[in-house]
């Protein structure tokens, strides 16, 4: 009985997650994994749509919840570094309407990263915004953040998993690279970032990438990303060329005013579709 109800409640929470925040499963439409509250929570998923609910209490402190996959579009804002004002400027980016935030930080400071994470994957968790840690398994593990972002100098996508769970995000850098893509995606990326598109201050040394890229990629089936001296002037090429999210460092999080920046993107992704290939 008393595991049935940690069951429901996971369902529960697993269709406002899925439903309510707006994301749901990936291509087949459920909860990765397999077990009691996947099941529970992919039958919710399948049978709940439409359907008033009742708002339903948060899975008990310990039981495991399967997060549903990425879905979506819009603005990946992705943070610049250490700051002081850090938690400010990421809660504007959510102001301004960004649909993921990446905590990005490559020094060694280990404790302030491990305080900044967790404040991060806080606030998200307030806003319905899946908090990705870049490079650093443990610490998105640590932090309880939704994923992790890897690239080539990263731990493997397996090992990610391992730690992480079914339930992870789990982003891979394809940079300009299909074939790269597609091992990605068998290894079980949720997500493929292709990118440089434009020359990038923060990155200058990044390997270019062409639009067309990502037309090819579509047909891998995953959520594309693009990243690279985006902006709101330059981006829509690449939603129409196919990127579901557009990853930003200093075009949000070097302007004045980060909220307004954000804000931009979103309005970006309102009016822009993808072409039909
Ligand atoms: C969304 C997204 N795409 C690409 C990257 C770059 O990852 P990586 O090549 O590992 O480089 P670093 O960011 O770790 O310097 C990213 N972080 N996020
Ligand atoms: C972190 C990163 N990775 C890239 C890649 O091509 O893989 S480009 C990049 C920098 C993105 O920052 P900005 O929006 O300021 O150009
Ligand atoms: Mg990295």
């Amino acid at each position: 009985m008393a595991e049935r109800l940690v069951v429901d409640e996971a369902a529960d929470h697993a269709h406002e997650l899925a439903v309510g925040l707006g994301l749901h499963g990936g291509g087949g439409g459920g909860v990765h994994g397999s077990g009691a509250y996947v099941e529970a929570a992919n039958s919710v998923i399948v049978s709940g749509r439409g359907r008033a609910r009742k708002r339903a209490p948060p899975p008990r402190r310990g039981a495991r919840l399967m997060r549903p996959r990425l879905s979506g579009r819009g603005l990946y804002a992705i943070t610049d570094g250490p700051r002081a004002d850090l938690l400010d400027a990421a809660a504007a980016a959510l102001d301004g309407g960004a649909a993921l935030l990446q905590y990005r930080d490559k020094t060694a400071d280990g404790p302030r990263r491990l305080q900044e994470a967790r404040a991060l994957a806080r606030l998200c968790a307030d806003r319905g915004v899946p908090l990705i840690v870049n490079d650093d398994v443990a610490l998105a593990a640590a932090a309880g953040a939704a994923g992790v972002h890897l690239g080539e100098e990263d731990a493997a996508i397996a090992e990610a998993r391992a730690r992480l769970g079914d339930g992870a995000i789990i982003g891979a850098s394809c940079y300009d690279s299909l074939a790269r893509a597609r091992q990605l995606a068998a290894a079980g990326a949720d997500y493929l970032a292709f990118g440089a598109f434009f020359p990038s201050g923060t990155k200058p040394g990044a390997r270019r990438a062409a639009p067309a890229l990502l037309r090819e990629a579509r047909a891998l089936g995953l959520p594309l990303v693009a990243i690279g001296g985006i902006t709101p002037d330059n981006g829509g090429p690449l939603i129409e060329a196919g990127a579901d999210y557009l990853a930003v460092i200093a075009a949000v999080f070097g302007a004045a005013d980060v909220r307004a920046a954000a804000r931009r993107f979103a309005d970006l992704f309102a009016r822009t579709q993808p072409h039909s290939p």
